[in-house]
C-alpha cells in the first residue's frame, strides 16, 4: 500500500508531517510514504496580518483541493491553523498527542532582556489582547512568516522579543531560544496549539492513523474547536480555548473576543459538549 501526504513546504509543516509519517511506519513498516509538499494562501500573502486578508482556511484549501482530487490520500495540519468548520467531505480522521500548547517569549540573539524601544512582535490578535494585559508599557506589532522568517526578522532588530508557540518551536528544535513561557492562565492558547491534526476523504479508513490519534489530544482538540465554534471564532479570531485532561476529567478554559474568561470540567467523553456548553455561558455572560 502507498500513502501519499500532503503537506505544507515550511520547514515546521515538513517535520510535522515527518513526525506523522514515523509514526505510520512504526506500525506499519509496508506501507510506502510519499511526502507531497505545497504552497497555501497564508504562506503567499506575506505583507498582511491574517485577519487583514480574510477569510477562513488560509492555511488548508490548497491542501483540502489536493485531497478532493485525489492527488493526496491524507493531509497533516497543525490543528489551530484549521477552521472550526470543515468540509463534510473531509472529515478530521486523527488528532494527535499534544506537544507544549503554551506560548513562549523569544529575544533577539544575544540579547537578555527586552528592548522598551521596541514593539513585541506576534502573529494573532489572541496574543496582541492578552500579551497587552501582561505588558502594558510596550507596544505590540504584528510579525509575519513563518517561524524562520519571523526569527530572522527579530534577529535584524525589529522586535524587542516574539511571542511565538512553545510547540513550533520546540519541533524545530529551537527550544534553546525560549527566554520565558507563559503559563495557559497568561496567555490561553489558540484552540488546538500543539495538536496535529491529519484529514482524510469521508469513506476513506486507514488503519495506521490509531498510530498517530491521541485520547487526550482528540479530547482536547474537540472541546476546544467546539468552544471557539459557538464563538463563531476562525482560526485568526483573538478567541483562546485550553483544556487539561485529568484522569476521566477535562478542564476547559476559554476566553472570549473581548477578553472575558471562564472555566468548564466535566467527563472526557462529552468533550465537544462541555466546549459548546461553556461557549454559551461566556455568550450569555456578556449579553
Ligand atoms: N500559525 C502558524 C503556526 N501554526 C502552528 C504553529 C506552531 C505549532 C502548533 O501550535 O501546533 C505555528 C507557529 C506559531 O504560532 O508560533
Amino acid at each position: 500500500m502507498k500513502l501519499r501526504i500532503g503537506s505544507r513546504e515550511s520547514v515546521l509543516a515538513v517535520t510535522q508531517s515527518q513526525l506523522v509519517m514515523e509514526a505510520i511506519r512504526a506500525f506499519d513498516p509496508s506501507i510506502e510514504l510519499e511526502l507531497v509538499t505545497m504552497k497555501t494562501t497564508g504562506d503567499k500573502i506575506l505583507d498582511r496580518t491574517l485577519d487583514k486578508v480574510g477569510g477562513k482556511g488560509l492555511f488548508v484549501r490548497e491542501l483540502d483541493a489536493a485531497l478532493l482530487e485525489g492527488r493526496v490520500d491524507i493531509t497533516v495540519h497543525s490543528c489551530k491553523d484549521l477552521p472550526m468548520e470543515t468540509d463534510p467531505r473531509l472529515p478530521l480522521a486523527a488528532f494527535s498527542k499534544r506537544e507544549d500548547p503554551r506560548d513562549a517569549l523569544v529575544l533577539p540573539a544575544g540579547k537578555t532582556e527586552l528592548d522598551p524601544s521596541l514593539p513585541i512582535g506576534c502573529a494573532s490578535r489572541r496574543r496582541a489582547i492578552q500579551l497587552a494585559a501582561l505588558y502594558p508599557d510596550m507596544e505590540v506589532a504584528p510579525v509575519r512568516g513563518n517561524v524562520q522568517t519571523r526569527l530572522r526578522k527579530l534577529d535584524e532588530g525589529q522586535y524587542s522579543a516574539l511571542v511565538l508557540a512553545s510547540a513550533g518551536l520546540k519541533r524545530l528544535g529551537l527550544e534553546g531560544r525560549i527566554a520565558r513561557y507563559f503559563t495557559a492562565e497568561e496567555i490561553i492558547p489558540a484552540a488546538g496549539q500543539g495538536i496535529l491534526a491529519v484529514q482524510t476523504q469521508a469513506g476513506e479508513n486507514y488503519p495506521c492513523l490509531a498510530a498517530v490519534a491521541d485520547q487526550d489530544g482528540t479530547a482536547c482538540a474537540l472541546a476546544e474547536r467546539a468552544f471557539v465554534r459557538v464563538l463563531d471564532g476562525g482560526c485568526s479570531s483573538p478567541v483562546a480555548a485550553h483544556g487539561v485532561v485529568d484522569g476521566d476529567t477535562l478542564i476547559l478554559t476559554g476566553m472570549d473576543e473581548n477578553g472575558r474568561r471562564d472555566r468548564i470540567s466535566g467527563p472526557v467523553s462529552e468533550a465537544e459538549q462541555l466546549g459548546e456548553a461553556l461557549a454559551r455561558r461566556i455568550k450569555e455572560a456578556a449579553e
